[in-house]
């Protein structure tokens, strides 16, 4: 009678683990991005060790502050690079090659059954393969740097199941939205969510990794797509390792259970200054903004820029329009199959894969007063720019919002 949780902790602790268990467990892949890699490295550096535990179980992108914005990041870069070099860590991905959460997955270190942590608290979208993914802070991942292990309290879990078919221009990003509202920002604190209903088998590989990405956003560890035919064709000839599919019980316990209704989901909006405060599109629509942004590692994929492509096809952008493709291959697809040049027709403009302006760094940030519909997971006050207001949505509702200036609902273009 376990849940994913539980049995991927008693695997990767090598004995029988409950929710509410403290557990020393084995970790998988270890992720560290430019941004929290140098505080770990700084941390390790201080435990005295020479060697990190396996090279090959580390994985590095830059993808925060790509190209470098300031000399002090590019210093900050530097050093690290150097230090990837020392250590051996093959897996290292420079600027450009993308967000940290979708070039993990892309080259298969997220696979069912494995832990896979990250100093990111994004690290939750690896749940879309079945994982445990999960977010520490940047010195315990130093001690996995050092030891590949580090102490757990394995979570407890919540169930959502969202059934029925979504409409027209209604997507994974509203199905995510609706859940995070429902449960509320805190509602799932030092929790596990497992995701069932068929809305959720529905949903792409793509839209998995959206739901799964939000489950912090609701406070959880991890928030876990029980892996099926998808994912299997997902990691085919990808997976760098093999893996054990992981499920839950029948007889699995959960703390709390929801339900969502898939079928007569509305478009949805967070609105600022709280991820949870969340509403159907109709509620805000003709909110004017002045600026909108399509990317992150919440919604910067393929399917992503094709629903603002065939929004934006033909038409010209009523504002300043921001699209970064979340990793250097969706970028390379954007240009072969004329997305790229579809959204750059219409106005919009295209920057480097990686993070952007989602926590306020560079490329777009915004100025007091202003406001943003954007793709991302986090609309609290001051993330994009001190005095900006965000609003979150789907690349639809985005796109929708792009050709008008105001917030809009997609159904209605
Ligand atoms: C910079 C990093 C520590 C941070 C996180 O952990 O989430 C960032 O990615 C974010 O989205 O706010
Ligand atoms: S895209 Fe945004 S949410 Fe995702 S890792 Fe980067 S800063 Fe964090």
């Amino acid at each position: 009678m376990s849940t994913i949780s539980e049995k991927i902790f008693s695997r990767a602790s090598g004995k029988e683990v409950k929710a509410n268990e403290f557990t020393m467990a084995k970790v998988d892949y270890a992720m560290a991005h430019d941004g929290t890699s140098v505080l770990a490295v700084r941390s390790f550096k201080k435990m005295g060790l020479d060697k990190v535990w396996d090279p090959k179980r580390i994985v590095i992108p830059f993808d925060h502050l790509t190209p470098a914005n300031t000399e002090t990041t590019a210093d900050l870069h530097h050093d690290i690079r150097e230090w990837i070099a020392e250590q051996g860590i093959p897996n290292f991905f420079d600027v450009g090659e993308g967000i940290c959460h979708q070039v993990l997955p892309e080259n298969g270190f997220a696979m069912p059954g494995k832990l896979v942590v990250g100093a990111d608290s994004h690290s939750c979208t690896y749940g879309a393969f079945g994982a445990f993914g999960t977010g520490v802070g940047a010195t315990d991942m130093s001690e996995i740097f050092a030891s590949g292990k580090l102490w757990f309290k394995v979570p407890e879990t919540i169930k959502v199941t969202a059934s029925g078919k979504l409409s027209k221009n209604v997507l994974a990003k509203d199905v995510t939205l609706k859940v995070i509202g429902t449960v509320g920002a805190a509602g799932a604190t030092y929790k596990a969510a497992e995701f069932y209903g068929d809305t959720i088998t529905d949903l792409s590989m793509s839209g998995r990794m959206t739901l799964s990405n939000m489950a912090i956003e609701m406070g959880g560890k991890a928030g876990i797509v029980p892996p099926d035919k998808k994912t299997f064709e997902f990691l085919e000839g990808r997976a760098v390792e093999d893996y054990e599919p992981v499920y839950a019980d029948d007889d699995a316990e959960y703390c709390a259970e929801y339900e969502i209704d898939g079928a007569n989901l509305e478009p949805q909006v967070a609105r600022p200054h709280q991820v949870d405060n969340v509403c159907d599109v109709p509620e805000v629509a003709g909110t004017k903004v002045d600026q909108v942004f399509i990317g992150t590692c919440t919604n910067g994929r393929l399917e992503d820029l094709e629903v603002a492509a065939d929004f934006l096809k033909g038409e010209k952008v009523a504002v300043r329009t921001i699209v970064i493709p979340a990793s250097r291959s969706i970028m390379i697809e954007a240009i072969r199959n004329g997305i790229a040049e579809t959204l750059l027709e219409a106005g919009a403009t295209l920057a480097t894969p990686g993070c952007g302006p989602c926590l306020g760094g560079h490329m777009g940030v915004i100025g007091d007063g202003e406001v943003c519909i954007s793709t991302a997971n986090r609309n609290f006050r001051g993330r994009m720019g001190t005095g900006g207001q965000i609003y979150l949505s789907s690349p639809a509702t985005a796109a929708a919002s792009a050709l008008t200036g105001e917030i809009t609902d997609p159904r209605e273009v």
